[in-house]
């Protein structure tokens, strides 16, 4: 009988050598009675990351090695993940979950398109959650040097740091100041060799249109006012804009127009809003120009009806976003 529930998938990605394996393996000893399929792709012709990964009862290692999922993404992945859900509806393999490793060197936007563009995936694969694993001892050159890894790092809905014990606490905080700026939305916490309990990145349910929009509060006190600078090297940042109560109409044009001006520079975006008369929540979630709205729980009595909106993205115009997001206010 096939099995109708929606199979979670990880994306996890990372730099090269950044501990993708590691983790994986740690939580493979932890929980072998999990039945998970690993999808892996390595850049180039060289594939030995299946040959490190402990082979445990349960856990399908699927190899995409025709070069870089970004660039296959579109044919290769959507075909192997068809394959994997036709090989289970059968009974021939047996998962409950997915994981994506990808490899170091990918953007991961096509990877998590595909899971929103699909329509047959979309009924069958829900995403759970881009992990993203930050190498201490070189994360710095490494996002010097490659806009992907800046990338990652803002993509992601949790960072995981690795290799802590390879750096000073002075240059650990520096970076955590460094992806805070990239990513003010995703919680970062410490992995020593991928010792991590499972519940630190597996079912994270980040992209449920839940209600929940974490930003570190730090980002909400800081005065915006550095658009005009341009000295930050890495183009892709986090803002937050608030407004308060907003009209239906003029939120849902101006979401639509910044969505579509801007959209490919919108890596992940999300916003809870207080609409006039209406007393949900109203949601919204997007990846580039592909974006999800739905009503979430109603506003209590005790809490302050407001509009938070975060944008991670890629030199967009700060400051006609912001005014544009206010512009929309109910009066
Ligand atoms: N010192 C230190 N080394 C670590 C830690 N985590 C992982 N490593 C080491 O870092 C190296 C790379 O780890 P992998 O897990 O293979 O990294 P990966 O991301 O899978 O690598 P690629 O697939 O090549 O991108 C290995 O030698 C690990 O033992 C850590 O927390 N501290």
């Amino acid at each position: 009988m096939t099995d109708m529930q929606l199979v979670p998938v990880t994306v996890l990605t990372g730099f090269l050598g950044s501990g993708k394996t590691t983790l994986i393996n740690y939580l493979l000893e932890q929980h072998p009675e999990e039945k998970i399929a690993i999808v892996e792709n390595e850049f180039g012709a060289v594939n030995i990351d299946s040959a490190l990964l402990k082979p445990q009862t349960g856990v399908e290692i699927i190899e995409l090695s025709s070069g870089c999922i970004c660039c296959s993404v579109r044919g290769e992945l959507t075909e192997a993940l068809h394959d994997l859900l036709s090989r289970r509806d059968q009974g021939t393999l047996k998962f409950d979950r997915l994981i994506l490793e990808t490899t170091g060197l990918a953007d991961p936007a096509p990877v998590v398109q595909t899971f929103f563009v699909d329509e047959q995936l979309r009924e069958r694969i829900a995403l759970d959650a881009v992990v993203t694993l930050v190498d201490c001892e070189h994360a710095n050159r490494q996002m010097d040097e490659n806009r992907v890894a800046v990338s990652q790092v803002g993509f992601a809905d949790r960072l995981i740091l690795t290799k802590v014990d390879r750096v000073d606490a002075a240059a650990k905080t520096k970076l955590v100041e460094r992806l805070r700026k990239i990513n003010a939305r995703a919680e970062i916490i410490e992995a020593d060799h991928g010792r991590l309990p499972r519940a630190a990145w597996i079912d994270v349910a980040a992209f449920n249109l839940d209600d929940a929009l974490k930003v570190d509060p730090s980002f909400l006190e800081k005065p915006q006012d550095d658009e005009n600078e341009h000295s930050w090297e890495d183009n892709i940042q986090s803002r937050v804009y608030q407004a308060g109560e907003l009209d239906i109409g003029l939120i849902g044009n101006f979401m639509e127009e910044t969505i579509e001006r801007f959209g490919n520079d919108m890596l992940r975006y999300k916003g809870i809003f207080a609409i006039a008369g209406e007393p949900r929540r109203l949601i919204v979630q997007g990846v580039h120009k592909v974006v999800g709205f739905d009503y979430g729980s109603e506003w209590q009595p005790e809490e302050t009806r407001g509009s938070t909106l975060v944008i991670i993205g890629r030199e967009l115009p700060v400051k006609d976003i912001r005014e544009g997001f206010r512009a929309c206010e109910d009066h």
